[in-house]
């Protein structure tokens, strides 16, 4: 196998390959970004047009995604998977990867849109480089660009397999990338209804990608990933790789469940507190009339929201952030219904 492919394998040592670039027998061109970054290009006359940035790590400790995506990298360094697409593999934050951390100083996913330059750590630097790798990726007119941003979560979840959906000005939520989704196993998809500042958020919003964060099972650490089944989702990004995709024509959403976003949990102060037992799960229903959550400046979180569900709830995050999100069921009537 091409030493390329092994850029798991470099980053976590934090070495930089001999060879930039590589060919494989087949004319793949492999060729090294960066830490953590590798672009992948099809021989002429095989590409289809798609660009696709598959990343994982952005969060050092969810480690399946990224032995997904080393997998990946690997078949297609082998020549067992033949490439009809122009990909970008990026792994996100090597320092907190290595030591299986989810951050070494602050949350990279809370730093794109430009919110790394109010920073100055190593995970703001690693952001900004981030947003170049994509936009240099990205640059290219005329080609479909989607984006799959591979998450663990830190709690288990009622219904295992999720994506999130970046919200975009005057842009109606795909239903033909929903039904891709669910045809590559997801069970829910949240549709986020303000701009954000993770890194799907960005290439959706500044790069015109088709973007999502994938939720795919409970975080843990290298080698411990039996439990996390990414079978359909490792086929089907095979399928896109490869352009043996079956047509999303008939493809249907029939088992997703949709959600939109009713209110996020900001915590203010360090008197957040949230009434919740650390072993609910994600996408638990909470009632009409509960306290979910006090701050300073008697700030109250009731639920008032019918059918309201809980997805990451977190009181430890730093003041300012995200500490949970109440999500309520939401209707297929807000999808662009095009399958083209
Ligand atoms: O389990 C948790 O609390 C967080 C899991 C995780 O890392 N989720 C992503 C979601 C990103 C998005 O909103 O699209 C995150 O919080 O960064
Ligand atoms: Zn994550």
């Amino acid at each position: 196998m091409l030493a390329l492919g092994k850029l798991l394998e470099l980053t976590l040592a934090g070495r930089e390959p001999a060879q930039k670039i590589q060919l494989t027998a087949d004319g793949v061109r492999l060729r090294w970004l960066g830490e953590g970054a590798l672009e992948v290009t099809p021989p002429g006359g095989q590409d289809t047009g798609l660009d696709l940035l598959l990343s994982a790590g952005i969060h050092g400790n969810e480690t399946a995604p990224i032995e997904l995506l080393d997998r990946l990298l690997q078949g297609i360094a082998r020549g067992d998977i033949k490439p009809r697409a122009r990909i970008l593999f990026l792994f996100g934050n090597p320092g907190a990867m290595r030591t299986g951390d989810r951050f070494v100083e602050e949350d990279l996913n809370r730093l794109f849109n430009g919110r790394h330059e109010c920073s100055c750590g190593s995970e703001a630097l690693r952001a900004c480089e981030l947003e170049q790798l994509a936009t240099a990726f990205f640059s290219l007119a005329g080609r479909t660009r989607l984006h799959y941003d591979l998450h663990t979560a830190i709690r288990g979840s009622k219904l295992e397999q999720f994506a999130l959906y970046p919200f975009k000005e005057g842009r109606a939520p795909s239903r033909r990338e929903l039904a891709r989704l669910r045809a590559a196993g997801m069970e829910a998809v949240l549709l986020q209804s303000k701009p954000s500042i993770v890194f799907s958020a960005f290439t959706c919003e500044q790069l015109n990608a088709e973007a999502f964060t994938l939720e795919l099972g409970k975080a843990r650490p290298f080698g411990h990933n039996a439990g996390v089944n990414v079978e359909r989702l490792e086929q089907r990004l095979k399928q896109i790789i490869e352009g043996t995709e079956p047509s999303l024509e008939e493809a249907s959403l029939d088992g997703l469940q949709l959600f939109s976003v009713a209110r996020e949990v900001i915590k203010h102060s360090e008197a957040f507190i949230l009434h919740l037992p650390a072993d609910v799960e994600n996408f638990s229903e909470l009632p009409k009339g509960y306290l979910l959550a006090e701050d300073a400046g008697k700030t109250r979180w009731i639920i008032e929201e019918k059918g309201a569900r809980i997805i990451f709830p977190n009181p430890k995050v730093k003041s300012g952030l995200r500490a949970g999100i109440i999500i309520e069921p939401a209707s297929e009537a807000l999808l662009d219904q095009s399958l083209a």
